[in-house]
């Protein structure tokens, strides 16, 4: 069971919001959509739940020999961006509701409702009207409302989102729990931090566009710059470094130290022999870039890359 995503394209008159985009998710792993505002990360989401279609490309999933150009609604449990539960009603109440909305019992909803809200710490409010619960606990329950009727596929929209640290942490562990059940869960978020403990691979876009995609690991490699070096020296020749060609990409330069960025394709001995020549080196560090530090330089890279590219795609002026 897999979603393929090939060459898809959504516009909206004359703005291009996704643009050919490719890529696959495979059963039973959680996958990132990153990227800043106004990427189209929403407007792929809304094609995967078939809410809107391609104007251009194809989208299909493979369901048990079936094949589908969405996700259909029935394998489906979507915590969506505008947020849609009943503040008047109770926790159980609206719990129950969505999941009788999928098909399931009255008993069964109540015992599974039950269950999850055991699991959030929540067991002592389910009687309690919605809206009397803090954004942090609504938010859970709007989790929970999501995937109550245990569906294969889940996405949820900005789950992180109105938490704080700890709660983010419960959520890390409730998307852990889902992709144990055996779902296979796509996530939008912009907390970097969490995407790198959960997610087994991920895409960056911007602009409608690709921008890096794979696991961690696999965008280390692809990154133009993946680790930075900090140096420290009794005192820099700033002169030389104006001077000389070294080749180097260098930030935060002071009297005493500097960084440099690390390109996989440099040599550490060509980078440290380059080094030797602003001074005497008194420390090196090395540090991998995160993945929060992998985005922005990636993203300014797109950025400039796309400015660069001729006038004829003025999609985003
Ligand atoms: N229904 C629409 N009609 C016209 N333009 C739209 C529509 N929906 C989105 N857009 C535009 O498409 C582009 C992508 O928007 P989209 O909401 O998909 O981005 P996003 O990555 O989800 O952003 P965010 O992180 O802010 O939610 C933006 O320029 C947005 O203004």
């Amino acid at each position: 069971m897999e979603l393929t995503v090939n060459q898809v394209t959504k516009t909206y008159g004359d703005l291009t919001a996704v643009n050919a985009l490719s890529f696959h998710v495979s059963q039973g792993e959680i996958f990132a959509l990153l990227g800043p505002n106004g990427a189209g990360k929403s407007s792929l989401v809304r094609m995967l739940t078939g809410f809107t279609h391609p104007d251009d490309g194809q989208i299909s999933l493979n369901l048990a020999g079936q094949f589908f150009s969405h996700i259909p609604s029935q394998a489906l449990g979507y915590l969506p961006e505008d947020r849609g539960l009943y503040p008047e009603k109770s926790v159980l109440k609206n719990l129950v509701y969505f999941a009788r909305l999928h098909g399931m019992s009255k008993a069964d909803a109540q015992q599974e409702a039950t269950q999850w809200l055991e699991k959030f710490d929540l067991s002592d409010r389910l009687d309690e009207q919605l809206k009397s619960l803090s954004k942090g606990n609504q938010q859970k329950v709007q989790l929970i409302s999501a995937v109550i009727h245990n569906p294969k596929w889940v996405i949820l929209d900005e789950p992180f989102s109105g938490l704080d640290p700890v709660n983010q942490e419960k959520v890390v562990e409730f998307l852990t729990e889902l992709k144990a059940k055996g779902m296979t869960v796509i996530l939008s978020a912009h907390q970097m931090a969490m995407v790198e403990k959960l997610a087994d691979r991920m895409l960056l876009m911007n602009l409608g566009e690709a921008v890096f995609y794979g696991s961690l690991h696999d965008i280390r490699q692809q990154a133009a710059t993946n680790a930075v070096l900090k140096v420290t020296y009794d005192t820099i020749d700033r002169l030389k470094i104006q001077s000389s060609d070294h080749g180097l990409t260098i930030e935060q330069l002071t009297e005493e130290s500097l960084q440099v960025l690390l390109q996989p394709s440099q040599s550490i001995n060509d980078v440290l022999a380059s080094l030797t020549t602003f001074g005497n080196i008194k420390s090196v560090h090395s540090q991998s870039l995160d993945l929060h530090q992998l985005y922005l330089h990636a993203i300014s890279k797109h950025k400039e890359e796309k400015q660069q590219r001729p006038a004829k795609e003025k999609q985003y002026a």
